[in-house]
């Protein structure tokens, strides 16, 4: 089973938008599990433009299913992360003011940097996921640091998948086979959407899980939550 963990970030960039706590973060994180989601993902990024501090605290008691938190490992990052103990972490090599993820590590460059962090959190039980791109050799690297699964940035088969859905999945079909090889999980987000969802699960049945945010928490404006929820859940399952 493909596990469907929404990203509620955008949700938090709402509320930001005018303080106060409408609409609330905690109260959207328990809907969604009510309505079939599989695990909750937030990304909580150094200026707190969307999730806060104060979330990452909030969420943690009332996740019932399976918390997943993204971002840069500084030392702050990461202290937080040891201090909530998420089931996931996920390590993504954005810039503090980045306007949002756009690259996988380099694995082989920052390797001792990898290790180091992934160490610390295998030590304190959180499962790791590192973001990459499809390149092999970054995913051999991913395996050699320590990672218990990657997380495909699907950014450019999003890109490419209108005009020729079959060439812009095969370099993800490709990396699948080798993460699995390496007997990593596999985790793929950025930019999925209804539309192009079902054909990469379609055609990596193995992925274990993916995050989704920004399209999922648009597409609630027209459908409503939970019914964006169940034609995610679908895309996952036929
Ligand atoms: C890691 C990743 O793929 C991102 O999609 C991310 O979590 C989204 O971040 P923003 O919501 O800040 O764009
Ligand atoms: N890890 C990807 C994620 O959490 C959501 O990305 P997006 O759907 O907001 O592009």
């Amino acid at each position: 089973m493909t596990k469907l963990s929404v990203n509620i970030n955008k949700v938090a960039t709402l509320r930001n938008s005018r303080g106060g706590n409408v609409p609330n973060v905690v109260q959207v994180a328990k809907d969604c599990e009510r309505f079939g989601a599989d695990g909750i993902t937030i990304h909580p990024r150094p200026d707190e433009r969307h999730i806060t501090r104060k979330d990452v605290f909030d969420l943690r008691p009332i996740i019932t299913t399976e918390f997943n938190i993204e971002g840069y490992p500084s030392r702050d990052f990461i202290d937080l992360v040891l201090s909530v103990k998420p089931h996931q972490v996920t390590l993504v090599p954005d810039s503090p003011d980045q306007l949002t993820s756009n690259a996988g590590w380099n694995t082989k460059e920052h390797q001792a940097f990898l290790r180091e962090v992934l160490d610390e959190f295998n030590t304190a039980g959180i499962r790791t996921s590192v973001f990459i791109e499809t390149d092999k050799e970054m995913i051999e690297y991913a395996a050699k640091a320590g990672a218990d699964r990657v997380e495909l940035y699907t950014e450019p088969y999003a890109l490419n998948y209108p005009t020729d859905p079959a060439t812009a999945a095969a370099p993800f079909i490709e990396a699948a086979k080798l993460v699995k090889s390496l007997g990593m999980g596999l985790n793929a987000g950025h930019d999925l959407n209804l539309e192009n969802l079902n054909y990469l699960y379609n055609n990596i049945p193995w992925l274990d899980e993916v995050s989704i945010g920004h399209a999922l928490i648009s597409d609630a404006l027209y459908l409503g939550l939970e019914k964006t929820i169940q034609e995610y859940k679908k895309c996952l399952s036929e």
